[in-house]
């Protein structure tokens, strides 16, 4: 690989940084970019009816800043930002944010799109880095930090062509983790000493890192950096907006905040240029899940997930943080055993208390998902996730013996197959294995007397008229174990789950009917008929 074309990041040195002992214990103020950056990335840009899906979704999960376009960038994007404001669509609680870069006329179309809107963030931007003023503006520092000035006076200017509109400012120097941090700091200031004496309202200053170019602590010292040296920083709103480009945009944004940053901007799972934005689904979640209200619903992250992958006609993977369709459901063995445990335990402390279930973060429920598909079964799978599925789709509670001797049977199925068998494809198979032996493989039988009704303690008292059953059945063998259960549900009626050892050797036999006695005398009949086939060897 040739390496030496790359240079290594020049780390700022902040040797007093704060952020690193710091603890998120608040949400910052979120604002989506789906429908401006995340849009200007799709293959096909979203229309005026596919925006306002998006707006109503960002609007409903509780966004209260949402960059609504680039005005100038297409007719679509004009249309759309006089679209919400014609159709009061912007509830008074939300500010719109609008995005232009610094050019006269390009300013002035933008602040007309406005016209009629109680309140709106203007931001105006120019790339600062090295590279960008050499390359594309052709300018020295100098000259860009004029251009920068230039953008904060027509900002300003333009603030009284719209009466009735309260108009916040933003400036944002794109490629700023490409830029000199001193030098990115001089421009934020002037643009700040510009506005601060002219303008009323909180002014506010976007560091992106338009391209991601180095690890996510040295963005937090930058942040930290400017968070310190910020002219008027009590009346400055310091936002930050991360992209993915060395995929640790999440990481990127959550030291950001610890540094200093009030405002974040992304988007909702991440869509955005090359690598995405930072996905604000995750650090809402993040933040959740460690008890902080992410001031975002995410109750129905599947409903939020079905809009955006319509919006953008682009799928969320399988195994996206919080809300990909894999990202709670586990196929090995002892992850299984570990939730079904966690699972239960929970149950039987009513519900309530701190959520510590294994390999979950969180309550599936609690984003809207049920528990059905946290275990799927295949051939990584053991005993304890096949016991949970059958417990959960059929309210099965199988012994510990049984579930050891179903775990046998559904390993040597799935390697069979190579695939993955289903809770229904898993029901019959228990029925097909210990219910109803497949009619070639058993042996005939005279006609099952009936059985002698029970006397004695409801936990044994069907062992002894099962044990007389199966004697008269011509079956030899010892009852070890009869569990009778009542099942509500799929299965609604009695289960009977009984064990039977004959000298060194155990089977299983399973009954099923809305009567017990018949219940029991159905296992016992299907033991007697398992008493014929091969038999596995007694379990420990
Ligand atoms: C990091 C970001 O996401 S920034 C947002 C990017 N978004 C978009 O580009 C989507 C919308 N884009 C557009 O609508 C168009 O690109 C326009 C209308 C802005 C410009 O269109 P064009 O005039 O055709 O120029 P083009 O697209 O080639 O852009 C390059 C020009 O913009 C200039 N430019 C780039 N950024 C800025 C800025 N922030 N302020 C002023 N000029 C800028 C470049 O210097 C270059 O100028 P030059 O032609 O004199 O060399
Ligand atoms: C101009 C800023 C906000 C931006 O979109 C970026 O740099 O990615």
């Amino acid at each position: 690989m040739p390496t030496g074309k790359y240079q290594p990041y020049r780390p700022l040195g902040l040797p007093d940084r704060t952020w690193p002992d710091r603890v998120a214990r608040q949400a910052p103020l979120w604002c989506s970019v789906d429908l401006r950056d995340g849009n200007q990335a799709l293959i096909e840009p979203m229309d005026v009816e596919r925006k306002r899906r998006m707006f109503d979704l960002l609007v409903s999960m509780g966004f209260k800043e949402i960059e609504v376009g680039y005005p100038t960038a297409s007719r679509d994007d004009h249309a759309f930002v006089r679209h919400l404001i014609e159709d009061d669509a912007i509830p008074e609680d939300v500010v719109i944010q609008v995005m232009s870069p610094i050019r006269q006329d390009f300013i002035e179309r933008t602040v007309r799109s406005l016209r009629g809107t109680r309140r709106a963030c203007l931001q105006v931007f120019n790339p600062t880095s090295e590279a960008q003023r050499r390359l594309v503006l052709r300018a020295d520092r100098q000259a860009t930090l004029a251009l920068a000035l230039d953008g904060a006076r027509q900002a300003l200017r333009l603030q009284d062509s719209l009466p009735g509109t309260e108009l916040y400012l933003q400036y944002a120097p794109e490629s700023y983790t490409q830029t000199e941090p001193d030098y990115a700091l001089e421009i934020c200031n002037a643009v700040l000493d510009f506005w601060a004496p002219r303008a009323d309202h909180t002014l506010r200053i976007n560091l992106p890192a338009t391209v991601e170019v180095f690890p996510p602590q040295e963005f937090a010292d930058r942040i930290e950096y400017v968070s310190r040296h910020l002219a008027h920083r009590d009346r400055t709103l310091l936002s930050v907006h991360p992209h993915n480009d060395r995929g640790s945009g999440v990481a990127a944004a959550e030291m950001a905040v610890l540094a200093g940053a009030q405002r974040v901007e992304g988007t909702l799972f991440g869509n955005g240029e090359r690598t995405g934005n930072v996905c604000l689904i995750t650090l809402a979640m993040n933040l959740f899940s460690q008890g902080v209200d992410p001031m975002l619903d995410l109750g129905a992250i599947d409903r939020i997930r079905r809009i955006v992958e319509d919006c953008n006609q682009m799928p969320v993977p399988a195994r996206h943080p919080w809300a990909g369709d894999f990202v709670y459901t586990s196929f090995a063995g002892t992850h299984q055993d570990a939730i079904s445990k966690g699972l239960l335990a929970r149950q039987k402390a009513g519900d309530r208390g701190v959520w510590d279930v294994p390999y979950l973060p969180v309550d599936p429920r609690d984003i809207g998902r049920d528990y059905q598909a946290l275990i799927r079964i295949n051939t990584q799978s053991g005993k304890g996730g096949i016991a949970h599925l059958l417990r959960s789709a059929y309210g099965l509670e199988l012994p510990r013996r049984l579930q050891i001797d179903f775990a046998a049977v559904m390993q040597q199925r799935c390697e069979r197959t190579g695939g993955e068998a289903s809770a229904p494809q898993l029901w019959l198979t228990f029925e097909e294995t210990y219910a109803l032996p497949r009619a070639a493989d058993a042996p005939s039988h005279p006609p099952v007397p009936p059985i002698a009704e029970p006397t004695g303690a409801a936990a044994d008292r069907w062992r002894a008229p099962a044990q007389d059953l199966l004697g008269a059945l011509g079956a030899t063998g010892q009852v070890r174990h009869l569990q009778v259960d009542r099942v509500s549900g799929r299965l609604n009626g009695i289960v009977v789950y009984l064990e039977v050892v004959v000298g060194d050797r155990a089977f299983w036999a399973l009954g099923r009917h809305p009567e017990e006695s018949e219940a029991v005398r159905r296992a016992v009949r299907s033991a007697a008929r398992r008493a014929a086939l091969p038999r596995t060897p007694v379990a420990p």
